[in-house]
């Protein structure tokens, strides 16, 4: 039967990226979007500001919600500090398979810990199951819906502490209008918008960068 799209992405990276090396598989992935088939990663316009804000935080515990194929999860995971961890969700099986893959072929094993199933059953088992105290930094690109329970989960389950930034995708293309509008006016966050692009193409889309102030 005819490989998926993400079979045929991890071939890319297999092929022209180097082993044990981050950029190559985020450059090799970014040519395949751009040249051969377009794919719902976060890519390298919004890329630029996201690794700027996690280079801002320097985490050392990092949550992120939708896996999809690692891209981010590479992108993310790079600029960690030695000893740091980044736990990210993925609720599809075939995509986590392929995102285990791209993270071992970056050399990024070590740091991630990614995690198959739905964030509504997992943000409650953080604590117990992995230890986790707080996170220092959030990135949010899973189902469009599910951003607005999500951070109110989070919120519940303690796992915000001052000064946690959340970074979330997509909150104009799809678009997420009740995360937005919760969190713009919640009084609980400081929020600013980073206008940029749909990855890969000339559509308008940004990144919500909001830091929990408690
Ligand atoms: O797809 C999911 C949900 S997780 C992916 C969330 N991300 C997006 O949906 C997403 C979408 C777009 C986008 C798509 C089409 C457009 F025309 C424009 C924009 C861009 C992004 O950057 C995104 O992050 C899933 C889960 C479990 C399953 O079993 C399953 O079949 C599917
Ligand atoms: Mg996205």
């Amino acid at each position: 039967t005819r490989s998926t799209r993400p079979q045929r992405m991890l071939k890319a990276v297999q092929k022209n990226a180097t082993r044990g090396d981050p950029l190559s598989v985020i450059s090799a992935i970014d040519r395949f979007c751009r040249h051969s088939e377009w794919a719902m990663n976060v890519g390298d316009e919004k890329g630029t500001i996201l690794d700027s804000v996690v280079s801002e935080v320097n985490p050392a515990m990092a949550l992120e919600l939708g896996t999809y194929c690692g891209y981010s999860t590479v992108r993310i995971a790079r600029l960690l500090p030695p000893g740091a961890r980044l736990v990210t969700l993925e609720f599809n099986g075939d995509y986590a398979a392929i995102a285990r893959q791209v993270i071992e072929w970056a050399g990024l094993e070590d740091m991630v810990q990614l995690v198959e199933g739905a964030s509504g059953d997992w943000i409650p088992r953080m604590k117990e199951h992995f230890g986790v105290k707080t996170f220092d930094f959030i990135f949010l690109d899973h189902w469009k819906d599910r951003y607005l329970p999500d951070i109110k989960l989070l919120e519940e389950c303690g796992l915000l502490r001052k000064g946690t930034v959340v970074l979330a995708d997509n909150v104009i293309c799809p678009g997420t209008p009740d995360y937005l509008e919760y969190i713009r006016n919640s009084p609980s966050y400081e929020s600013n918008y980073f206008r940029s692009h749909l990855e890969y193409t000339k559509a308008e889309d940004g990144l919500e960068k909001s830091v929990y102030v408690g």
